[in-house]
């Protein structure tokens, strides 16, 4: 795999292509299909590869935060060990999102901002909505 320096900016496209390489290195295109990807991020890990661990990688992400409460933003009271876990489980999600999109042909980048666009249209500024409502009692 071509190293990771951490100083080439990091896009969507930088990400697939990790992603692509990591699988082909260890051949392991065969377990990368839609269905096992999306299996990996939601629900148990079906890959027949290692982990017996019946959680996907969003309920990894979500398990940091169970039984904490709401935090604040930033997260000023965590250790640093919890933020580089957060960050390696946000990773996960991240990397078999990308992963997915790319087996399916989706051009992930181009489908958000086109989201993005749609989501402004829908929700117009100033017009209220629940979701406006759940920050006020934040
Ligand atoms: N067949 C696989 C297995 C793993 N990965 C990559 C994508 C994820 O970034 C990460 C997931 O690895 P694990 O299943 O070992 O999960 P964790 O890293 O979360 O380990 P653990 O579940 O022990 O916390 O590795 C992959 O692309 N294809």
């Amino acid at each position: 795999m071509t190293k990771v320096t951490g100083e080439e900016s990091v896009t969507l496209d930088l990400l697939k292509g990790k992603m692509a390489e990591f699988a082909k290195e260890r051949d392991w295109d065969q377990f990368h299909s839609p269905r096992n990807l999306l299996l990996a991020l939601v629900c148990s890990c079906f890959f027949p590869s290692f982990d017996d661990s019946q959680v996907g990688e969003v309920g990894e992400l979500s398990e940091i935060f169970q039984w904490k409460g709401e935090v604040p933003k930033g997260l000023p009271d965590w250790e640093e060990e919890e933020k580089v876990h957060l960050g390696e489980e946000l990773s996960d999600v991240l990397l078999y999102l990308v992963r997915l999109s790319d087996i399916c042909g989706i051009d992930l980048g181009k489908a958000a901002l086109r989201k993005v666009g749609l989501n402004a249209i829908k929700y117009p500024v100033g017009i209220k909505d629940s979701s406006k409502e759940i920050q006020q009692h934040q």
